[in-house]
């Protein structure tokens, strides 16, 4: 099957610095949320940057739909329907809740598929449909990153990277973040996630991508580098906390 998006034997760095990525490689199919994971300072932001065609990569090949994009800048990839979604703060809180989700669909200039859109975005995060006329800096923290998610999806992107999506969020709307998560992978997009809360973001991916020292360190069903316990001690905060003996 061929992947939404996939980057292969990607270098890339920042100026005359050595590369911070040395020949990584990642592929998302459809339907499916791949979790990237690594200690800080992995490079898992400049891997987005990469796939958003905001840093260009210095060797190897960006493909969308199979489609070789490898120095594209962000626009060319928006078109080709690979969306960044901005990561807290990137609400207007001085304009209406519709207005922030309609400017992520200004690029398409059929008025009824921006509609068709307003209305898919609107049922997929119900709170953005109820508060659609409200200032968007009224709404909590939590609301407004589905406000975020919402602009996102406008433009019907077939890839939608996120970068720590459960940032300064309370449990309760992380979850809610999650399940949203899902949702846009079940309608079909394919997810591409980098996430602190490494154990959350796992449980809720298909597929897991530990990155290190700019590579690949280890991939594969999200599930299995859950239960690797030599990954849970290096990379997800040790292991899950076992249940205190009953007394
Ligand atoms: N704009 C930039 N200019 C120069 N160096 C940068 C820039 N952005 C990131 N870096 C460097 O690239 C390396 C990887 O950073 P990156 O943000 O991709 O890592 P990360 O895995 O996302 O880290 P974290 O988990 O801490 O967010 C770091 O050494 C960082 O200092």
């Amino acid at each position: 099957m061929v992947s939404e998006i996939e980057l292969v034997d990607v270098q890339a760095g920042y100026g005359r610095a050595a590369p911070v990525l040395r020949g990584f490689s990642v592929a998302v199919p459809a339907g499916t949320v791949v979790c990237l994971v690594g200690p800080n300072g992995a490079g898992k932001s400049t891997v987005l940057k990469v796939a958003a065609g905001l840093l260009a990569p210095r060797t190897g090949r960006i493909l969308v739909g199979g489609q070789d994009m490898t120095g594209a800048g962000p626009q060319k990839m928006l078109a080709q329907g690979v969306a960044l979604v901005l990561q807290g703060h990137s609400v207007f809180r001085e304009m209406t809740v519709e207005e922030n989700v309609l400017l992520g669909g200004y690029t398409l200039t059929d008025k009824s598929k921006r509609a068709r859109r307003a209305a898919f975005v609107k049922e997929l995060f119900p709170v953005v449909g109820e508060r659609w006329h409200s200032l968007a800096g009224l709404l909590s923290g939590g609301q407004q990153k589905q406000v975020e998610f919402a602009r996102s999806l406008m433009v019907d992107p077939k890839v939608v990277l996120l970068d720590e999506p459960s940032m300064g969020l309370d449990p309760k709307a992380t979850s809610t973040i999650f399940d949203q998560v899902v949702r846009m992978r079940d309608a079909g997009t394919a997810v591409l996630l980098v996430e602190q809360n490494a154990r959350r973001a796992l449980e809720t991916a298909d597929l897991g991508c530990v990155l290190d020292l700019g590579r690949v360190h280890i991939s594969g069903p999200a599930a299995d580098l859950l239960a690797d316990p030599q990954l849970g001690e290096l990379y997800l905060g040790g292991r899950p906390a076992e249940k205190p003996p009953v007394p």
